[in-house]
Order: C-alpha cells, then structure tokens, then sequence
C-alpha cells in the first residue's frame, strides 16, 4: 500500500507546531525519541524529523512527497537550486510568522532601498534577498552567512542586513533600524509540483481535508448568548464570520437564545458590542474540528 512521507523540522521554532498540526489531524506517530524516522500508525503517512534548510531539497530531489517548512527557506532554497519553481504550496499554516527586511545601522542617513545600490548585505538568504530587491531595481553583494547576521554591520563586514524579524528586539539590541519588508513568511506545507501517482495523491487530499478541518476549526468559536428578538439582525451583523444563526425561544421570557459559529477572530470588541446591543451570557467556546 502507499504511503506519503511528511519532513517536518527536527528541533527548532517550527517543531511543536509542525508535529501539532499532523498529530490533530489524527496522526499517530510510533518513534523512539532520538529516531529521525517516525512510522505513521493509523494512517498511511510517516514523518522525517531533519534540519529545516534539508526540507525543500528534499521535496525537489523526491526524498519526501510532504514537508512543513518557512515560505522564506521554501523561497530561498527553490531560487537557487530550480530558478524559483519546483514546489507547490498547499496551505498556509498561520504559524512561524516573521519577516524578512532589510535592516540598516540606526545611524546610518539611509531613508530608501534605492540609496544601498552596490553595497554590501549580510544575509542567511541571498537568492531571495536579490531577487526581491532586484524586482525594485536594486543591485547589492550578498554577504552569505548561515546566523548572527546582526552582528555584520558592526563587524564591518556589511553595510546592511536582510535577515528575518518577528518582535524586531533582535534588531535593537543591535542598533540596526528596519527600513523596509522585503517578505512575509509563514510556515506552510509544500509538495513537489510533479504529479504524484493516484493512490498517493487521494492519501494527500484525505490529509488535506482533515488540514483544512482543523486550520478553521483553529480559527472559529462556537458562540452562544441570549438577546432581545428585535437586536437577532444587528447581532449577526457584529458575529464575526456568521451567515446564519441558530435562534431559539427561552422558555418563560421574551428574549431569545443565539448560537452561531464563528468563522473569524472573535475579538473582545465583538463581545462588547454584542453587550450594547443586549446580549447578555454570551459563552465563547473552542471548536475542535469541522467538516463542511
Ligand atoms: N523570530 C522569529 N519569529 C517567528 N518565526 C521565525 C523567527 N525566526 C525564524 N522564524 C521561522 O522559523 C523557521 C525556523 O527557525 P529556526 O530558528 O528554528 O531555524 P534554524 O535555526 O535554521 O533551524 P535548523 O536547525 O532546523 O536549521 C524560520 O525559517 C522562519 O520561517
Ligand atoms: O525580531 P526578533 O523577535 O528578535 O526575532 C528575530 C531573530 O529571530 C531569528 O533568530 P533565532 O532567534 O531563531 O536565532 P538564530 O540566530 O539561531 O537563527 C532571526 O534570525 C533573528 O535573529
Ligand atoms: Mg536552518
């Protein structure tokens, strides 16, 4: 029988997740803790636990039919082994949110990307960071360095940087200044672009319909509050997300019970204009999984 193989990152910023998202997707995994291979149980898939920048080339070269892996490696690793192609992003899976942006010395009198034309810039990814600054126009010298890029301009050894920035306090506490995003990056699940056979490629659309499964479930809460008949419009209105509502009568009084699924981010501002329009013992509850 088949099986597809999912590479996920071995030890890092992604592997918690990496191996959440597959395990809510009912993956059960048999491994001893050191092991690199896992054997997937009660579905066909396994998993391979290696080094994130080993993911893509693996994908291209055929190792693996799955791996999850930052759009910025993803990115990087295709522009230069394949010319920027080769794997297919399947879904986004709205975790390892970062960016990548160039950063300059603060006090360096550098107010747009055009002024760093043929300067020299630290980064663990040069293909991507030309090929983004080459779409404005820009040359640089990618100064290639696999970590500690901040620490470049201080060096010497680069005029600026393009590394990845998620709080930016990396950023200050090396006196660099962001001056623009290059990229938005997300951990995402890839597959080669090449057809896979049939039998594997209906095991990958049985994975990708509990992913999507659980990804919305990730995103929505089951709500349930109690309002005035006449307030049943301007409520569904505020639900974020809502299309159609369940309503319910309340025995012995003339108000009525709502309860609706939201798709979307229910922000503690949705719940305090719920309040003043007359809801009242509103319950927000985790939705586990959903099919549609
Ligand atoms: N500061 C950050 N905030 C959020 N996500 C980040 C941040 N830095 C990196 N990432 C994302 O997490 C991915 C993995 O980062 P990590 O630092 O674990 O990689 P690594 O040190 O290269 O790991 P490996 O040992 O597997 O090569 C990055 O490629 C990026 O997509
Ligand atoms: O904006 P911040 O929240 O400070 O995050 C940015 C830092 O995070 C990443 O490094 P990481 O901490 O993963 O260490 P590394 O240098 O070993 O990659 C990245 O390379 C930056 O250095
Ligand atoms: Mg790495």
């Amino acid at each position: 029988m088949s099986r597809l193989r999912v590479a996920i990152q071995k030890s890092g910023r992604l592997s918690d997740r990496s191996l959440g998202v597959l395990k809510r997707c009912g993956l059960r995994f048999a491994h001893s803790k050191d092991k690199l291979f896992w054997f997937g149980q009660d579905f066909p898939v396994d998993l391979l636990l290696v080094r994130d920048d080993d993911i893509p080339r693996m994908l291209l070269d055929g190792v693996c039919e799955l791996g999850i892996v930052g759009e910025n490696i993803a990115r990087e690793v295709m522009l230069e082994r394949n010319g920027g192609t080769g794997l297919t992003c399947l879904r986004k899976l709205g975790f390892g949110q970062c960016r990548l942006s160039l950063a300059v010395p603060e006090d360096l009198e550098i107010g747009s990307l055009q002024e760093l034309q043929g300067k020299r810039v630290a980064t663990s990814y040069p293909a991507l960071t030309r090929a983004l600054l080459g779409e404005q126009g820009v040359t640089v010298q990618a100064v290639e360095l696999s970590g500690s890029v901040e620490i470049a301009p201080g060096l010497g050894t680069a005029d600026a940087i393009s590394d990845l920035v998620s709080t930016g306090s990396t950023l200050r506490a090396n006196h660099l200044r962001e001056l623009e995003v290059l990229f938005r990056s997300q951990a995402a699940l890839y597959s080669p672009s090449t057809p896979l056979p049939d039998e594997k490629q209906q095991l990958l659309d049985r994975l990708l319909a509990r992913l999507e499964g659980v990804l919305q479930a990730a995103e929505s809460k089951y709500v349930m509050l109690h309002a005035p008949r006449e307030a049943l419009d301007k409520i569904t209105e505020l639900l974020p997300g809502v299309e159609h509502p369940s309503v319910m009568p309340l025995e012995g009084s003339d108000r009525i019970a709502i309860h609706a699924v939201c798709v979307e981010t229910v922000f503690w501002e949705h719940l305090e204009a719920l309040k003043a329009v007359g809801a009242s013992a509103i319950l927000v509850l985790p939705v586990e999984k959903m099919l549609g």
